[in-house]
């Protein structure tokens, strides 16, 4: 199992998030990576490496690329329009509005941004790119004929759409990987997020292609951030139609119901002929995470990760949720563990 992990992580260091009518210190906070980073070493995974330092060609392929401009402007931006706080949308590009971009950075940042919970700051956008090179450099260690990889991504990516951030997201990390893959020989790949909340940006980048198999497990879009995508009906649309699959599922989900939901979400992987397996890795839905209602036991991310190891496939894990509670690390290397099993 290699591990890529990139010290710029700590680039990404909001003082804010806009949370319950308040601005409160982010949950997604740097010593996540930390934490994560300690216990996987613990568990013997060491061989640990940073990131190639590859720029945003592959990127480009599943985000728009002038929003990749906005995120890497935005800030220089903000500073420019002479605000002193941090960059936070407050306006959005809502139903029934036009969706020119202003040139006003109040209003740009508007329209690319998919929720109001994500400040950004001096270093943000530093630390997203080093965290898609730590997936690109996971994905090319499968390129090389190896059968595991983890990826300690921060900032996370997977509510990051094709032209929109929110959720902590700015990147798409694990899409990224999976173009990687594309344009490395895979035919055919799968991206499976097991993370608490609904996969909404990875599942806009793939909706319309048919390469890419996008599958997640998630609290019920009617109870749970993202709220606004991630329902059963979701099948993918013209090339793309049968290749998105969501199991909403209710709060209080324990690990017998989850795990029949990634039986399935397997078996379909398998049906679709993915090459390779790119794992959107939240714990969040461990039973004593702050923001999330699922009830999955420490345990329980062993069995999760042999279960998807069961598939044959390689993996990359890409590092996504998990908050507050010091099992993160425990429940990230339980499935490096049950991966290796
Ligand atoms: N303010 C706390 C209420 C929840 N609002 C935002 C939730 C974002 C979840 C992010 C994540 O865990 O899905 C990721 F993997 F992307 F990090
Ligand atoms: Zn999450």
């Amino acid at each position: 199992m290699r591990v890529i992990y990139s010290e710029d992580h700590k680039l990404r260091d909001a003082r804010t998030e806009l949370h319950a009518g308040q601005l409160v210190t982010p949950f997604e906070a740097p010593f996540r990576a930390e934490w994560i980073l300690a216990a996987v070493k613990q568990a013997g995974f060491t061989d640990v490496v940073a990131p190639d330092a590859h720029g945003l060609e592959t990127a480009r392929k599943v985000h728009d690329p002038a929003y990749l401009d906005f995120l890497a402007t935005v800030w220089d931006r903000w500073v420019a329009a002479g605000f002193t706080g941090e960059a936070i949308a407050n306006s959005f590009a809502v139903r029934r509005t036009s969706q020119r971009v202003p040139d006003n950075i109040v209003g740009a940042i508007g329209h690319y941004a998919n929720a109001a919970d994500t400040s950004i700051t001096k270093g943000s956008y530093e630390a997203a790119i080093a965290s898609m090179r730590c997936a690109i450099t996971g994905a090319d260690w499968l390129n090389a004929g190896n059968r595991f990889a983890f990826a300690l991504c921060r900032p996370p990516g997977h509510h990051a759409g094709i032209d929109l951030f929110g959720g902590y997201c700015f990147i798409n990390n694990s899409g990224v990987a999976a173009q990687r893959l594309l344009d490395h020989g895979a035919r055919k790949v799968a991206v499976l997020d097991v993370d608490f909340h609904h996969g909404n940006g990875t599942q806009d980048l793939f909706y319309h292609r048919g390469d890419v198999f996008t599958a997640s497990l998630h609290g019920d879009p009617m109870q749970a951030f993202p709220y606004f995508l991630g329902h059963a009906d979701e099948e993918g649309e013209g090339e793309g139609t049968g290749a998105n699959r969501n199991y909403p599922m209710p709060p209080g989900t324990p690990w017998d119901v989850w795990s029949s939901a990634l039986a399935d979400a397997l078996t379909r992987i398998k049906a679709f002929g993915a090459e390779a397996i790119v794992v959107a890795l939240g714990v969040d839905t461990f039973e004593r995470d702050p923001i999330s209602f699922f009830s999955l036991t420490s345990d329980d991310f062993t069995r999760m990760g042999a279960m998807i190891a069961s598939a044959g496939l390689p993996v990359l894990a890409c590092m996504e949720g998990g908050y507050g509670v010091p099992e993160i690390g425990l429940n990230v290397a339980n499935v490096l563990k049950g991966l290796e099993a």
